[in-house]
């Protein structure tokens, strides 16, 4: 008890509040090493606040048996070391060296390295200079990747004179933070406009400045991801190996983003190149996109190049694109190497007992494969047959001496090799053996310099494997870091399984625009804004989520507000003839591209005695609260100058209504509460365009297809039979008619729509088919 008192004693003597200095007095991990550290600096009778922090933090970071604590507590008191980033470069450089090199500790840590105020203004003004379009362009989400840029180019400058220093700078170019800065402002000044904007868009309307899904980059500095060390962080297992990597990388961040080529990107490979890629952007690095293709059996050359469009489409480009295969003569010199480091075998036994010798909760003890420890001659000569052809598939693997004790599942005696007969899709038949994941991956982003390996959370495990492959081989050894998975409602991403929709024709093809695969929604009408958007949003922690579709669609809805066109459509046809106009009338309407936006543009449609309106706008039995058309009930028509009022309905022997007849209301009559879209029915203006409508629902009838409590028999069991309705003769205004493959519209009054692949847009047979990329999120122009 006394001792623990005497402690809180000397942690408020070095500027502990009362509270805290009893925590850490009773805290088993930091307390002992803390009050190590302030008796060996001889401040138990106290020190200046910063000096106390700064030992506090030593604590916090430094492994309690580190024998160089006394070391570094020292240089805190003298001063040499004065800030945490200090510290912890100084915490870093002792866990590699048994003795200290006063001269080394000092480079390291950059003690006696002063950086002035003035190098400060200078560094923050040059870097305003070159950045400032990007600044203006961006604003204050681009303040974080600037003060990252600082603090790699002045490592030791004081932090919080950088951050002021550049905040004023920041201030001066682009004026202080306003709504612009503010996503929630933005976000509810938007949906303001949009409920003020009126139901018909016949109202004259301001222009509308807002815009959705602009990208910026601050989900990289927030949670986790921001926490990930600098280039130059992570601890090798050779000093040079460091030196080198640093040299090769000019201190740059290297990320790679590595799918494996056997089928098209998804909607959760498009949060993994907004990782991979956004973590290099933010901090002025380079992305490599590297085709993970050691698996033959499931490639295609279809793939590899759906895969690169897609990137592009996102708007990403890779720094180089490399491939797994590029490096597999280095990959096999690296297996013989560590085959003749004594760390690895080969084994003949099956699959099955590999298996079995891993051992596991339910399975029993873990145990040695009979040919863990035949002689490295052996081993390379047994190598060496796989490699020639002398073993037929399944009968040897080459597995890593790993460890067998470990409980990690995945930290064993893992496959390096193993025998395949296939042809690769870029070496040929070269190679009768090819490299595991396991092997392959940790080595490929070794050699390729990567300093963050970024992937899902299903990696966490074979993190072990990953490090101690690269240790055993001495290689530069990257960092490896897991976020989480994502996932979406009512749909399901694994490619595994979206071959399966494919080969079994349950969809079309990969890009059905059911699936989410990018090349179907880009198909479907999503944006690459939306998309990047939607992901950044979602943000990057270790969880895997799973959101739920609407959302998703709510960032292209308000995308496409902003860029798609207007038009007039009628998906379900009633001819109404305007008796009172002349048979041969015609008048050029103008049909604004976007209401309230006159800088869109605007085109002309004719109008003309007889058009076409929906039928869903048609009611014969009408009611007070009912504001289209009925019987004797005028409406107005968008954009025309008068409205119409139903003077007859005509109706076919089984009573179907086929016609209404109706009266211009030019002679002035009551306003019209609201305004319904039409077309007009007049061939000689070419209208209507016929077009093919195909609307689409959820692929899957649960949220989660794959939760067998709500889903017993198993998810292909859970397909949505109304997944796609097809419209086949819908009447569209001429505005569609020059329309090319991917233009989008919104069909005023009915929702977004994108030109598909499947139109005939040349030649005489021209078809124009459109999917339905989301509905308008309120009908708000009926009733
Ligand atoms: N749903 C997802 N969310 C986020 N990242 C993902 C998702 N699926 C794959 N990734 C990441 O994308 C990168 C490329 O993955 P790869 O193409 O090899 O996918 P995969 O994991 O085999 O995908 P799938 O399981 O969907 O077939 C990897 O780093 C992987 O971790
Ligand atoms: N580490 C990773 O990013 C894994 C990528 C690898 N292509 C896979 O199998 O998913």
């Amino acid at each position: 008890m006394d001792n623990i008192d005497e402690l809180v004693r000397i942690f408020q003597n070095v500027g502990l509040a009362e509270k805290k200095a009893i925590e850490t007095a009773n805290n088993k991990k930091i307390g002992p090493i803390f009050s190590t550290a302030i008796t060996e600096a001889g401040l138990q009778e106290g020190c200046d606040k910063t000096t106390g922090a700064l030992l506090y933090f030593l604590a916090g970071k430094i492994p309690k048996d580190s024998k160089h604590i006394g070391y570094i507590a020292k240089k805190i008191a003298s001063k040499d070391l004065a800030s945490n980033d200090q510290v912890q470069a100084a915490v870093k450089y002792v866990a590699d060296v048994d003795e200290i090199n006063e001269a080394k500790f000092n480079e390291e840590c950059g003690v006696g390295v002063v950086v002035t105020p003035e190098e400060i203004q200078a560094a923050v003004k040059n870097l305003l200079e070159s950045k400032k379009d990007e600044l203006v362009e961006k604003r204050y989400t681009f303040v974080g990747p600037l003060l990252a840029n600082l603090r790699q180019q002045l490592k030791w400058a004081n932090a919080l004179m950088l951050k002021e220093e550049l905040e004023k700078g920041v201030v001066a170019l682009i004026g202080p933070k306003d709504d612009r800065d503010d996503p929630k402002k933005k976000k509810a000044k938007a949906k303001k406009e949009n409920k003020k904007q009126a139901p018909a868009a016949q109202k004259k309307q301001a222009g509308n400045t807002s815009k959705a899904c602009q990208l910026n980059l601050d989900f990289i500095f927030e949670g986790e991801l921001s926490k990930l060390h600098q280039p130059g962080g992570n601890k090798q297992i050779k000093e040079s190996l460091m030196e080198e990597h640093l040299k090769a990388t000019g201190k740059k961040v290297y990320t790679r983003f590595p799918p494996e080529p056997n089928g098209f990107l998804h909607i959760g490979h498009a949060k993994a190149i907004n990782v991979n890629f956004g973590y290099a952007q933010a901090h002025g690095g380079v992305t490599y996109l590297r085709y993970d293709d050691t698996n033959p059996e499931a490639e295609e050359e279809k793939y590899f190049t759906s895969i690169l469009e897609t990137v592009k489409w996102l708007g990403f480009k890779p720094w180089k694109i490399t491939y797994s295969s590029d490096y597999f003569d280095q990959l096999y010199e690296l297996a013989v190497d560590l085959v003749k480091r004594g760390k690895a075998y080969v084994c003949h036994c099956t699959g099955e007992e590999i298996k079995a010798q891993r051992g596991g909760e339910d399975k029993g003890p873990r145990y040695d494969c009979p040919h863990r420890d035949r002689p490295i001659e052996e081993n390379l000569q047994e190598f060496q047959n796989m490699k020639d052809g002398k073993y037929k598939e399944g009968e040897a693997t080459l597995r890593m001496k790993m460890d067998m004790q470990n409980p990690n599942p995945q930290f064993w005696d893992l496959v390096a090799y193993r025998v395949m007969y296939t042809k690769h899709y870029r070496t040929g038949d070269k190679w009768c053996i090819y490299p595991t994941y396991d092997f392959t991956h940790c080595i490929c982003d070794s050699i390729e310099n990567i300093t963050h390996s970024l992937c899902t959370t299903e990696f966490r495990m074979s993190r072990d494997s990953y490090y101690w492959l690269v240790d055993a081989l001495e290689i530069y050894k990257p960092v490896q870091w897991e976020y989480g998975r994502l996932s979406i409602t009512n749909t399901i991403l694994s490619k595994r399984k979206l071959n399966k929709l494919v080969s079994e024709k349950i969809v079309n093809d990969w890009d059905d625009p059911r699936l989410f695969t990018l090349p179907a929604l880009r198909r479907r009408g999503f944006t690459p804004e939306a998309i990047n958007a939607f992901v950044r949003d979602v943000g990057v922690t270790t969880a895997n989520t799973i959101i739920n579709v609407t959302r998703l669609e709510n960032y292209v809805r308000d995308h496409l507000n902003d860029i798609a066109p207007r038009i007039m459509t009628i998906m379900d046809p009633l001819k109404v003839v305007i008796t009172n106009l002349a048979d041969d009338f015609v008048q050029e309407i103008t049909v604004p591209n976007k209401p309230r936006d006159e800088s869109m543009g605007s085109h002309k449609v004719p109008f003309t005695k007889t058009i076409y309106i929906d039928r869903s706008d048609f009611r014969e039995q009408d009611d007070p609260n009912y504001y289209r058309l009925a019987p004797n009930k005028t409406v107005g028509l968008l954009y025309v100058e008068k409205p119409i009022t139903c003077t007859e309905v005509i109706k076919d022997g089984e009573g179907n209504i086929v016609e209404i007849r109706a009266k211009y209301e030019d002679q002035g009559a009551k306003k019209p509460k609201t305004f319904i879209q039409w077309v007009a029915d007049s061939p000689k203006h070419n209208s209507p365009v016929e077009i093919e409508v195909r609307e689409y629902s959820n692929l899957f009838l649960h949220e989660n297809p794959m939760d067998s409590t709500a889903v017993p028999g198993g998810w292909l069991s859970d397909i949505n039979p109304n997944s796609l309705t097809v419209i086949p003769k819908a009447f569209a205004e001429v505005g569609i008619k020059d329309c090319k493959v991917e233009d989008k519209f919104q069909f005023v009054r009915v929702g977004y729509f994108c030109v598909d692949s499947d139109s005939k847009l040349d030649g005489d047979s021209k078809k124009i088919v459109v999917n339905r990329t989301v509905s308008l999120k309120e009908d708000s122009g009926k009733n």
